[in-house]
């Protein structure tokens, strides 16, 4: 299917408010979708299902799906296009009086957060905030062209739903891919702003954060897979920041050990909640200012069955012989994100609290963290 034709597709169903998901994958060029044939609000009930899922931060709260036998999926290619520049409407004026007041605000938070550190109450927390940004309502499908057109190396989506709404985001972060028994995941944390080189310093407190989120994510993995193997720690760029990065992998060493169980242990991990698990989770709930929803929850492939060819140099009669069909999920975390209501886009940005944080520094991160999303809005 060509660009346009996918694009104009992706905009009849939007105009004919029925549920979406359009995503490519990092490093990829082919863009997919999940186009659902009715408004329903499917949910999952035990991640057995196959189609697309949305979960929100806490699983308490219900996951969507966009199941397979409910919809039509499309394939383009993001290879030839371009995105026209156009110009920003957003006033600066009430850009400055909503900022004055976020800041103290995110200042607070975070002092509340780390005397809770020093208290003993928790390790590490993840703590974050929701800005508004004014926007033309005619952006909406545009804007994720501009994603997919500045974020190549990220996981960029669209997704939409008549009862929940329209949220876009190029998150850097996988949750987990599993192809039959075979797992991976990552352990991302520590920011800086990029300046020119991947080649930088990491300080005690950013090393410290990401080593938690990778302790929690492999021995929570013991229960479940063999062969774990856990690489050096990289630093790795998304956009205009730097983090810290660990890849872990496994293999399913149990009929248990499903993918339920699996989202179940490790969501939401210390990347975007905190540690212990629990006692972080329910300080976000209580403290943060609004409701994160989706936001760090997570989304993407789910049980998708896919035929692999054992070998391509046969012909296609035989190729058939020879296909087998593996069972992916890929699913990442919904970081870097948006929710897009009328001429409104809420941009969602947090960072890692732990008694080394500084609460004017952690308020700057959420700041960098959001030009993310500003970029395309402009
Ligand atoms: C919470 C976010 O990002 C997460 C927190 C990070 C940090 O604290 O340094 C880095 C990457 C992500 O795991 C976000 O982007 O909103």
């Amino acid at each position: 299917m060509t660009f346009t034709t996918f694009f104009e597709r992706l905009q009849d169903q939007f105009a004919n408010n029925l549920p979406f998901a359009a995503y490519r994958n990092p490093g990829a060029t082919a863009i997919k979708s999940f186009l659902q044939n009715d408004n329903t609000l499917y949910k999952t009930t035990d991640f057995t299902e196959s189609g697309f899922v949305f979960a929100p931060f806490n699983l308490e709260d219900p996951s969507v799906l966009i199941p397979v036998d409910a919809s039509e999926i499309m394939e383009c290619d993001s290879l030839d296009f371009k995105v026209k520049k156009s110009t920003n409407s957003t006033s600066e004026a009430t850009q400055i009086i909503k900022e004055s007041s976020a800041k103290q605000d995110h200042i607070e938070l975070v002092e509340k957060g780390v005397e809770a550190i020093l208290d003993d109450a928790f390790e590490k927390v993840v703590l974050s905030r929701k800005e508004a940004v004014t926007i033309s309502e005619a952006q909406q499908i545009e804007v994720f062209k501009k994603l997919l057109s500045a974020y190549p190396t990220a996981y960029v989506y669209i997704w939409f739903h008549p009862q929940i709404g329209l949220w876009l985001g190029a998150t850097p972060e996988t949750l987990l891919h599993v192809e039959n028994k075979q797992v991976k995941t990552m352990a991302l944390a520590g920011t800086q702003v990029y300046k020119d080189t991947t080649d930088v310093i990491w300080q005690e407190k950013e090393l410290h954060e990401q080593q938690i989120v990778t302790d929690f994510i492999v021995s929570g993995l013991k229960n479940h897979l063999e062969s774990i193997t856990v690489s050096d720690v990289e630093t790795t760029k998304a956009g205009s920041l730097l983090h810290l990065k660990t890849h872990i992998s496994g293999r399913i060493n149990s009929e248990e050990s499903g993918l339920k169980n699996i989202i179940k242990t490790l969501h939401p991990t210390p990347a975007v909640c905190g540690m212990p698990k629990e006692i972080a989770k329910s300080f976000i709930i209580e403290n943060e200012l609004y409701k994160r929803t989706y936001y760090s929850g997570f989304l993407g492939e789910l049980n998708l069955k896919k035929s692999v060819s054992r070998n391509s140099n046969r012909r296609n009669v035989e190729n058939n012989a020879y296909a087998s069909i593996k069972t992916v999920s890929n699913l990442f975390v919904n970081l870097r994100c948006m929710e897009i209501q009328n001429n409104e886009a809420f941009i969602y940005i947090g960072g890692g609290i732990t008694d080394g944080s500084n609460p004017t520094k952690e308020w700057e991160e959420t700041v960098a963290k959001s030009q993310t999303m500003k970029k395309v809005l402009q």
